[in-house]
């Protein structure tokens, strides 16, 4: 387990939800076993506790004209009875005991496996599901893991037990009798799973319909500020309505696809109670059965309908559970997009120079943001990106980063193919500050140590010193202890930004990419970290998104985009001398700002 907490790689997972199963049952193999064993134990000294009354009837009918005698003529059968109660009781409550072991164990594992193979999905795996529905998918696969294996062996071991040695000690009483319910439990049996697969299709699409919802409704909690604010509150009522509309008919159909598989599990249960008393009554009048088999065949009829009528829920459940593996397992174990390459190695980044080669890219086959972009950021040099909203600034980040693919083209750091080497140490010599810098619902200390997991106390406060994020913390409560919402919601937008400087301060990598890192602030404060930043940009190459023009005038290159293009490139001083784009921005820009 903790491998899976520890390790940067998913663990491997079977994208089919039955080698899915087995991938996790097989770590509990020796347990399944002995709990099947338990199992076994407990059905057939259930099953067999009618053979004894049978037996003790039987020793009353022949001893009721020496009723004095009734304790010694019962002797074995009673001495059975009670042997055979305790043991079904104490076989029950160890195998019990072993789920208790087992499950919690279980679950998490799944959750945890899971949660890793999410964590590697791309960019645009993660913007295209709500991560609501995903979280629920998570917590609804791993549960119905954990339910499907105790069905399983709790409640289908018991009813194939249970049949097999009725059918045995029928076969002993009246070879018709054993014969009769033989056929009917196949008969059942059989047309129990066909109905209970058919189903599976509508199990798939109920948990489909709860998973959209659940999506729906975190989706609309995380923007109730906006919702509120709006004074939409009766429309994503409405909203929701729909959702909840299809999950109700999915539920629906469901349900009533149960429904019928139980008028028929009742029915033939019914032609068993009835049949076999009815079959018992017709031997023992032709002197074919002895007074004890009869009781026995009655009392095992009753004890299989009792069994049966737990069996016909569980096949139900059975499928519903797979419907929900079948549902997590297609939406999360898929392939990831984004892979490390075969035998790719670790980033070494000597100068931190960048180069894009005739790179094409789109979001949305047909649309390119890029087309045959060429650019050599060389190694140290500090680069601002400007141009309209829209105009792919962000999108060269992305590429950089590695959060999508190119379709064509490539991207180096340092001559290494950045498709070669590892995404882990990648981002580990990248720092971003990202526009809307998400926080955790964590502690200051922590959010701001996230940048190194081993940066001392001394170290922490020093980078919140230089993001001018020292004082305010010292302010709150808590100081560096203090829990900031979640996203990071207690704290103003330039706070935030101000903690995410100080945690890529912590980390020191080599290359630094700022997206509106600034954005956020007041000009006041903006001043205060300028010096810190300029600080943090030494021996650095640097990459910087500002609609700002003042923030970036004293880089050293300046990048005018333009639907995609670059369109300008040179210093502040020689794209102004240029008189083109950039002149044109920066004289259209107000108190510093773009016009958009
Ligand atoms: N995840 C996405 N899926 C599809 N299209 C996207 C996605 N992200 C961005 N785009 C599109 O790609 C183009 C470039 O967007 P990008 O975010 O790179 O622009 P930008 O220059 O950074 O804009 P801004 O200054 O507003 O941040 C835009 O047309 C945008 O709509």
């Amino acid at each position: 387990m903790n491998e899976t907490h520890f390790s940067p790689h998913a663990p491997a997972l079977p994208g089919e939800p039955i080698p899915f199963l087995l991938h996790f049952f097989r770590h509990y193999t020796g347990w399944c076993a002995l709990v099947v064993l338990l199992e076994i134990g407990s059905s057939a000294s259930g099953i067999l506790t009618p053979y004894a009354i049978g037996q003790i009837v039987g020793g009353v009918t022949d001893a009721i004209n020496v009723r004095e005698q009734i304790f010694t003529a019962v002797a074995f059968p009673l001495g059975l009875y009670i042997v055979l109660n305790l043991s079904e009781v104490l076989f029950s409550r160890a195998s019990a005991s072993c789920r208790i072991v087992v499950a919690p164990r279980l679950r998490a594992q799944v959750t945890s496996e899971l949660y890793a193979w999410l964590q590697h999905h791309s960019h645009r795996f993660l913007s295209n599901n709500f991560a609501g529905a995903l979280a629920s998918r998570i917590s609804e696969t791993s549960t119905s893991v954990n339910m499907t294996l105790w069905t399983l062996v709790f409640d289908f071991l018991p009813i194939v037990v249970t049949l097999t040695v009725s059918v045995a000690l029928l076969w002993y009483a009246s070879i018709p009798l054993a014969l009769f319910t033989l056929v009917w439990a196949l008969l059942f049996l059989s047309i129990s799973y066909q109905l209970a697969r058919r189903c599976r299709p509508l199990a798939h699409k109920s948990a489909e319909a709860r998973s959209i919802t659940i999506g729906k409704v975190v989706d609309a909690v995380t923007n109730l500020a906006s919702v509120r604010l709006f004074a939409m509150l009766g429309f994503e009522r409405d909203y929701l309505k729909n959702f909840l509309n299809n999950e109700i008919t999915a539920a629906r159909r469901w349900l009533w696809s149960n429904e019928r598989i139980l008028w028929f599990q009742y029915s033939l249960a019914l032609i068993l109670k009835v049949g076999t008393l009815l079959f018992a009554l017709w031997l023992w009048q032709r002197d074919r059965i002895s007074v004890a088999d009869f009781v026995m065949s009655i009392s095992l009829s009753l004890l299989i309908i009792n069994e049966v009528r737990n069996i016909s829920r569980r096949f139900i459940d059975l499928f519903e559970y797979i419907g929900n593996i079948t549902n997590g397992v297609y939406t999360i174990v898929r392939e990831h997009e984004i892979t490390d390459s075969p035998g790719a190695k670790p980033l070494q980044v000597t100068q931190g120079c960048i180069e894009l080669r005739d790179v094409t890219f789109s979001y949305v086959p047909g649309s390119p943001v890029f087309e045959n972009l060429n650019l050599r950021i060389e190694g140290g040099q500090r680069v601002g990106l400007v141009g309209y909203s829209g105009s792919g600034k962000s999108t060269l980040l992305n590429l950089i980063l590695r959060l999508y693919d190119p379709q064509q083209g490539s991207i180096l750091i340092d001559g290494q193919d950045i498709r070669n080497i590892t995404q882990q140490s990648l981002h580990a010599q990248i720092s971003l500050i990202p526009q809307d810098p998400g926080l955790f619902h964590r502690t200051l200390l922590e959010n701001i140590r996230y940048g190194r997991p081993d940066a001392n106390q001394e170290e922490i406060e020093l980078a919140a010193r230089g993001a001018d994020a020292h004082e305010f913390i010292e302010r709150m409560p808590s100081q560096y202890e203090s829990l900031v919402g979640e996203r990071g919601v207690k704290l103003s937008g330039g706070q935030r930004q101000r903690i995410s400087i100080a945690r890529v301060i912590v980390k020191n990598a080599p290359i630094l990419i700022m997206d509106e890192a600034t954005s956020s602030l007041d000009s006041v404060t903006e001043q205060a970290i300028q010096n810190s930043l300029n600080t943090l940009m030494q021996n650095k190459t640097v990459i910087v998104v500002a609609h700002r023009l003042s923030t970036i005038a004293h880089l050293d290159r300046i990048l005018v985009f333009s639907h995609g293009r670059i369109i300008e490139d040179g210093s502040h001083a020689e794209l102004l001398a240029a008189n083109g784009a950039y002149t044109q921005l920066w004289t259209r820009q107000t108190n510093g700002f773009l016009v958009e």
